[in-house]
């Protein structure tokens, strides 16, 4: 059965999310920001993004490639720098997301391309 069989993409994008969210270790991204506790969030965030969503969105097998991952981690990261001050702690953890997570991500590209 399909399902039993071991797709080399979604283990290769599980591997790349999980990768990614180790990089969060204060879990700022790890779930959707709460609207009850911040009401004017989608006053400034037109798609909300969080590790959560992409976890459900690649299980529903909805990232064709690392790329569609990709998009949808600069989404997350551009919302936090646009919602939160520069001098705050929520910035400057995208900022550092940003950096750490491009390394992964341009890595596994290379591993894709070498492989596939
Ligand atoms: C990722 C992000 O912007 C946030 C994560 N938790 C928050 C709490 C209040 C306002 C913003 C946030």
């Amino acid at each position: 059965v399909m399902e039993l069989q071991l797709t080399p993409a979604l283990m290769l994008q599980r591997s790349i999310l999980d990768q990614l969210q180790e990089k969060d270790s204060a879990e700022i991204f790890a779930q959707p920001v709460d609207l009850k506790e911040v009401p004017d969030y989608l006053e400034f965030v037109s798609q909300p993004m969080d590790f959560s969503t992409m976890r459900s969105k690649l299980e529903a097998h909805k990232y064709r490639s690392i790329l569609d991952l990709e998009a949808d981690f600069n989404l997350m990261i551009a919302n936090c720098l646009l919602y939160n001050a520069k001098d705050t702690v929520f910035h400057r953890a995208a900022v550092r997301l940003r950096e750490l997570g491009g390394a992964i991500l341009r890595h596994a590209q290379r591993q894709a391309q070498n492989t596939g």
